[in-house]
């Protein structure tokens, strides 16, 4: 996908990019690409699969989701910035917290909101578990996003937690979303959220399957959730 096909078909879902904006993403893509050569951040480093499969993939968030007022987001295992660097340039107002267990990333998005000249981002380095049973955070945003962090079930427990009663939890899947969504059920349930919507989509020119599920957060989320770091994975609410 280049920029000309990248800015044509968000204008078509709604979503216009000024030069600013066009020249954030051209940037994130620089400093992406540049960074990628001293750490694992990305296995995708051509300029229009990039643009594809990181920032527009990233944006679609928002073809389902009303990202147009302001609200407080935390994006959970972002690692160099998805879904919500992508997010935060297309709709500046939004505030973006990212929670990742892994240090280089934190230092990596920590120069790149520089270099974009980000405001309202904060950087924690985490894991999502610890994370989540601060009380600071705890319940405390309007939405948390996940992209490609871990299956339904157990991403539920890292990330459901955050999200405050009345807010969304949005995960962006690529692969057997229908099966993680029955497995991660109960989960679901147990952690105070209700399945809204599952919206299935292709990407445009090379037609890859996606998936954004919306959970509403209708309940508290019980206080032995999350468990101690690595028990989710371990043993997941199924
Ligand atoms: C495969 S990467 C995906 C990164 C990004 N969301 C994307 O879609 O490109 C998973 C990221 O989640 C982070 N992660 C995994 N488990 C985590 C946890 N329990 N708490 C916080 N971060 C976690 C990792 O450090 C890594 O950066």
């Amino acid at each position: 996908m280049n920029i000309e096909q990248f800015e044509t078909s968000l204008k078509e879902k709604g979503i216009a990019l000024n030069s600013t904006q066009l020249g954030q993403f051209e940037k994130y893509y620089e400093t992406l690409v540049e960074w990628n050569e001293k750490m694992n951040l990305t296995a995708i480093t051509e300029k229009g699969e990039v643009y594809l499969k990181h920032f527009y993939d990233s944006i679609s968030a928002a073809f389902y989701f009303d990202f147009t007022k302001p609200f407080r987001l935390c994006d959970v295992g972002a690692g160099a910035g998805f879904p919500s660097i992508p997010l935060k340039i297309a709709f500046p107002h939004i505030d973006v917290t990212i929670v990742d267990s892994l240090n280089k990333r934190i230092t990596f998005l920590n120069h790149l909101a520089t270099t974009l000249n980000l405001e309202k981002v904060q950087f924690v380095h985490d894991r999502a578990e610890t994370f989540g049973v601060n009380p600071n955070y705890r319940e405390s945003f309007d939405v948390v996003t996940a992209r490609a962090v871990a299956r339904m079930s157990v991403l539920s427990e890292l990330c459901l937690p955050l999200v405050k009663v009345g807010g969304h939890f949005l995960a962006l899947k690529a692969v057997n979303a229908e099966e993680e969504l029955k497995t991660g059920q109960k989960a679901i349930t147990a952690l105070g959220g209700k399945l809204l919507n599952s919206h299935t989509f292709n990407l445009p020119i090379e037609e890859f399957d996606r998936t954004i599920i919306i959970i509403k957060k209708e309940k508290q989320t019980p206080k032995k959730y999350p468990r101690k770091p690595g028990v989710p994975g371990k043993t997941p609410i199924e």
